[in-house]
């Protein structure tokens, strides 16, 4: 008689953490250290276009974008575990599942969706949130729930530190250690993380016996409304998008980059400018007031497609479409040479290697 197979566990880890904070830059980071472990992943975006699904391709074999908009609140966790069956299955071969939460997901409710996933073949993994060690204190103070999704985690990484002084990542990491004095807390610059905190467990500071919070404990509270009298932050939050597949005019894109309407903290996606011999592709990141051009291959042929989505408070759609609709290039408009350059100046060459 043949031995029993034991059924598979393949954990499942969520990465939290407010807009910006650096989770697909984690997640990138974690797709090309992976040491030879096959990471599915599964992205669930804010946007009605998922830059970040986009952002990983090509990193990974199986990526998988949850639906338009925030999960977190869904009412059943079908779509999740649709994702879920489909990445744990034998013939994916994959041995770990990271799911990369929306930058304004109730990170409580994304545990919810996996413990409540009915497949046998997962396990529950852990929650890492991230924390932008830049912009953290002014979004704590504008969102005090965002204490809460720290208070939960099993592993903390404070990310960012190279745009934080010394004293300021020490008094971040003792306001973060009172909030949870139980998980681990790592420091970092571009979500450099040792892979082996997210992927074996065993690996990860062992909690203290009673430290270590129960599901019962976890999902206590686990919400599936988003009504007035349990405000998640995302309630607050709108999107815009904008697409274009004229050109966009460099020196007036970064115009309004720099005057920014009110209400928008998040922008991301993908730019074309003119050049030769074939138009030059970025990615556009900006976080609060910080701005960053990414370089970005582009293959022969591609057609040029501008996607950007802005994420904010109490945004203006038809305003900010008018505002970017005026950053294309008019039909024949000649471009200045040094129309690059305020594009240059906020552009980050090594992040290339980041986001290829
Ligand atoms: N200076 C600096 N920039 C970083 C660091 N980590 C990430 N970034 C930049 O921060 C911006 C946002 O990073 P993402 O990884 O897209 O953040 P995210 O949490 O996935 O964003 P959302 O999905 O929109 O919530 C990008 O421009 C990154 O290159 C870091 O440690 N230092």
């Amino acid at each position: 008689m043949g031995k029993k197979r034991r059924p598979r566990s393949i954990p499942v880890v969520v990465v939290a953490g407010f807009l910006g904070a650096g989770k697909t830059t984690l997640l990138n980071h974690l797709l090309r250290n992976n040491g030879g472990t096959r990471v599915g992943v599964i992205v669930n975006d804010f946007g009605s276009v998922n830059i970040d699904s986009m952002m990983v391709a090509g990193q990974v074999d199986s990526v998988m974008a949850l639906s338009n908009g925030c999960m977190c609140c869904a009412v059943d966790v079908s779509d999740m575990d649709e994702m879920l069956n489909r990445l744990a299955h034998r013939t994916a071969g994959i041995d770990v599942i990271v799911v990369e939460a929306s930058g304004l997901a109730e990170p409580r409710n994304m545990v919810r969706l996996v413990l409540g996933s009915e497949n046998p073949y997962i396990a529950y993994g852990g929650l890492v949130v991230m924390v932008d060690g830049a912009e953290f204190q002014n979004c704590r103070e504008r969102h005090p729930e965002l204490d809460q999704h720290i208070a939960i985690a099993d592993l903390i990484v404070l990310n960012k530190t190279d745009r934080i002084r010394e004293d300021e990542h020490d008094a971040l990491l003792s306001d973060v250690r009172r909030i949870n004095p139980r998980a681990a807390v790592t420091s970092t610059v571009r979500g450099r993380v040792d892979p082996g905190l997210l992927f074996d467990r065993a690996l990860r500071p062992e909690p203290r016996p009673g430290d270590q919070l129960t599901f019962e404990e976890l999902l206590a509270e686990a919400d599936d409304t988003c009504d007035a009298d349990s405000p998640h932050v995302h309630a607050m939050y709108q999107s815009v998008t904008f697409t274009s597949e004229s050109l966009i005019h460099p020196r007036r894109l970064v115009s309004f980059l720099e005057k920014q309407p009110a209400g928008i903290y998040r922008i991301k996606g993908y730019v074309y400018f003119g050049g030769q011999p074939r138009p030059q592709k970025y990615l556009l990141q900006v976080v609060g007031d910080h701005i960053a051009f990414h370089p970005q291959r582009s293959r022969a042929g591609e057609v040029p497609r501008t996607e950007l989505v802005a994420i904010g408070t109490d945004l203006d759609p038809e305003l900010i479409d008018g505002l970017l609709g005026g950053c294309t290039e008019s039909e024949g408009e000649v471009v200045s040479a040094d129309a690059m350059l305020g594009v240059h100046r906020y552009t980050l060459v090594e992040s290339a290697a980041v986001h290829p």
